[in-house]
């Protein structure tokens, strides 16, 4: 039954003698991305703010692959930066929403200079982005026969709500709300959505968090294993190749997949399956797991007010 009803319909993405822009791609996971897309034979484009980020990038990727990318300079901020950047770039095939910004903080304690540069980097550049990318994509299906792909780059901080990112948490939940809508809007154009779920992962990004992070923000992350780079690539990119909406990327991010599958799309019978048979007991997990940070929050507090 769950094979008759699972949707959209299963798609294969291909990369090879595609072209794949990646946003971020001068840096951490959207570089990986950028350097095992290369090696599969897409032809690439990265973009980000910094020109001199991106010529890195470029040489590193060429050391590695032996394989030129594009490079464009622009702010996802930037409305019309985005549009002439995609203009410039050419018809996409896979676009990969990777750019993004995280400074954990409490929200008390939070500038909102920040948490609005938070939401403007990762939620409304990624509408710039999709906006700018659509129509070229949508052509692009209609000749080429082919499925095409738009993957927006969340976090597990994107699926539950973590001390200290009341900001970041907000506009990668948002990304959520976004490609569960969009995917409906573009299924017709045979466009797959998906939407990746990263845990902390080693990047030139996290390793600048760190200097800010709070120390419970730190503990309640750290339930879930951190990845290197690489292996996200690896996760994500087989995700937007087998067209699946929700790509999770380590074991944590598996069980949060299933406890937060609410009425997202599914196109695999079997991760319907898992979803179905593992609805309670992932919710009782999901209560134990809240279990445990109510009471590391409740200890941390109790022991700082003693010691203050
Ligand atoms: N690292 C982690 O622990 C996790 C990361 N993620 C998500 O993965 C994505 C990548 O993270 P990570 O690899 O760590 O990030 P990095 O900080 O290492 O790299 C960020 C990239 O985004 C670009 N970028 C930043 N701001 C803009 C902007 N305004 N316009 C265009 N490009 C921009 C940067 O280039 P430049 O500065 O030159 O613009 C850089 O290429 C983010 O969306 C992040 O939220 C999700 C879960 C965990
Ligand atoms: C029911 C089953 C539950 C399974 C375990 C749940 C574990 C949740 C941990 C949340 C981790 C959030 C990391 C955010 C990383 C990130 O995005 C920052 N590094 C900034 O980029």
């Amino acid at each position: 039954a769950l094979a008759f009803l699972a949707r959209p319909r299963g798609a294969r993405v291909p990369l090879r003698g595609r072209h794949v822009l990646i946003t971020g791609g001068s840096s951490g996971i959207g570089l990986a991305m950028a350097t095992a897309a290369a090696r599969e034979g897409a032809r690439v484009s990265i973009l980000a703010r910094n020109a001199r980020g991106l010529q890195e990038a470029r040489d590193a990727i060429r050391a590695a692959t032996g394989v030129d990318v594009g490079v464009l300079a622009a702010d996802v901020r930037d409305e019309g930066a985005v549009a002439r950047a995609l203009q410039e770039a050419g018809p996409v095939d896979v676009l990969v929403c990777n750019q993004g910004v995280f400074v954990p903080q409490e929200l008390e304690k939070q500038d909102m200079e920040e948490v609005k540069w938070m939401v403007d980097i990762n939620l409304m550049g990624t509408f710039h982005l999709v906006k700018a990318a659509l129509p070229a994509m949508k052509l692009r299906t209609r000749e080429t026969g082919l499925p095409a792909s738009i993957a927006i780059m969340s976090s597990q901080a994107g699926q539950v709500g973590v001390y200290g990112y009341t900001a970041y948490s907000a506009s990668k939940f948002a990304l959520r709300g976004m490609g569960e809508a969009l995917q409906h809007e573009v299924i017709a154009d045979n466009i797959r959505v998906s939407l990746i779920f990263p845990p902390d992962t080693e990047t030139p990004g996290f390793e600048e968090e760190h200097k800010r992070r709070p120390e419970l923000t730190n503990i309640i992350a750290g339930s879930s294993g951190g990845m290197k780079a690489d292996d996200v690539a690896k996760k994500a990119l087989a995700g937007i190749k087998s067209g699946r909406f929700i790509v999770p990327c380590n074991f944590e991010g598996a069980m949060l997949a299933v406890a937060t599958a609410g009425l997202s799309p599914q196109s695999s019978p079997l991760m319907a399956f898992a979803e179905v048979i593992g609805a309670g007991i992932m919710r009782f997990a999901a209560l134990c797991f809240q279990w445990n940070w109510f009471s590391t929050i409740e200890n941390y507090y109790a022991k700082n007010k003693k010691t203050t």
